[in-house]
């Protein structure tokens, strides 16, 4: 192929203005699923993430307290607008997942909710006279919350977070790791991060060649950083003049934003500043890579030289 230089201004060069005009006015989706225990601070974490009153605590004070629902799955919308640019965001919550006395299956709601949307969407996209903007509700990321018990992951944890990183885009996050001290929660990461390599969990984000060499040394250093030790907080102090989030506590105060306390602004600019557009591409390769792999394992399996029954 050759490249040509037009000899007067066409003007295609304004297409990256088109766009962002057309972006600007349809605004971008955002479809953000939390998952973990109840009282673990999942809606204080989101609303601390877009510094706004978005989801809702249901009321526990702590992982302690009983639950006498049974689990539904609860998604509230906002429209949050900054500098022009309208994020629809919508919080999926799982209240109630391993807080039952029996959590046999308590992930199947879950999943199916994740293939459901996967599959709507796909149906509309489908469609001979499909809309010109789909409505998207496909979840994008999973926020998976583990207790701060400095042991390692729960059988259940493992379990669920095996199924639901094969279909969606999982990050996990250490829940209340003010509760810790520096050293507490460096092992516990370490701990952590030896068992996503036993159990092979695919975790957000994942490797790809497609990356340049900033993007790839990027990913590594969020890599190699995840679970994300985070703190949430609905109260906030003036702190060197600026307005943050802050947890008193009787040993002092924890600056949400501050990174020597805690993994906060590293999650917010992962996942808000530098990777929300790549978790909405590549929703539908990860739920895409499962359903494939499971495909060539039922034709491996269809294939293999079956035992032959010899009747007597
Ligand atoms: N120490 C500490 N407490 C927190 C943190 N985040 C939230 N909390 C407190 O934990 C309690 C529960 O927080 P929520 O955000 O309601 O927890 P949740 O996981 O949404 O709970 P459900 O709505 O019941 O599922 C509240 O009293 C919060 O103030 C944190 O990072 N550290």
């Amino acid at each position: 192929m050759t490249s040509i230089e037009p000899k007067n201004y066409v003007g295609f060069d304004t297409i990256t203005r088109q766009i962002e005009r057309r972006l600007l006015k349809r605004g971008f989706q955002l479809n953000l699923m939390v998952v973990g225990q109840s009282g673990l601070g999942k809606s204080t974490l989101i609303n601390t993430l877009f510094a706004s009153q978005i989801a809702h605590s249901h009321g526990r004070k702590s992982a302690d307290e009983p639950v006498e629902r049974t689990p539904e799955i609860q998604s509230v919308t906002h429209t949050i607008v900054e500098n022009d640019v309208r994020l629809q965001l919508t919080v999926i919550d799982t209240p109630g997942y391993g807080d039952q006395m029996n959590n046999d299956k308590c992930w199947e709601p879950i999943v199916k909710y994740i293939k459901d949307q996967h599959s709507l969407y796909l149906r509309k996209e489908l469609t001979a006279q499909r809309d010109k903007y789909l409505n998207d509700t496909r979840v994008h990321c999973v926020l998976f919350f583990i207790q701060p018990n400095g042991h390692g992951l729960k059988p259940l944890d493992v379990v669920v977070l095996k199924k639901l990183s094969e279909i969606a885009n999982v990050v996990p996050v250490i829940a209340k790791s003010d509760t810790m001290t520096l050293a507490e929660r460096e092992s516990f990461k370490a701990k952590l991060q030896a068992e996503f390599a036993q159990y092979k969990l695919r975790l957000y984000p994942y490797a790809s060649d497609e990356y340049d060499v900033e993007e790839r040394e990027y990913t590594e250093t969020i890599r190699n950083m995840i679970p994300f030790a985070v703190v949430g907080s609905s109260e906030t102090a003036t702190i060197d003049g600026k307005e943050v989030p802050v947890r008193h506590h009787r040993w002092g105060t924890v600056n949400v934003e501050n990174t020597m306390h805690c993994e906060f602004v590293h999650l917010r600019s992962f996942l808000i500043t530098t990777h929300l557009q790549d978790l909405i591409d590549t929703t539908a390769h990860t739920h895409y890579e499962s359903f494939r792999s499971k495909q060539l394992l039922a034709l491996k399996e269809n294939s293999a030289p079956r035992k032959r029954v010899e009747s007597k």
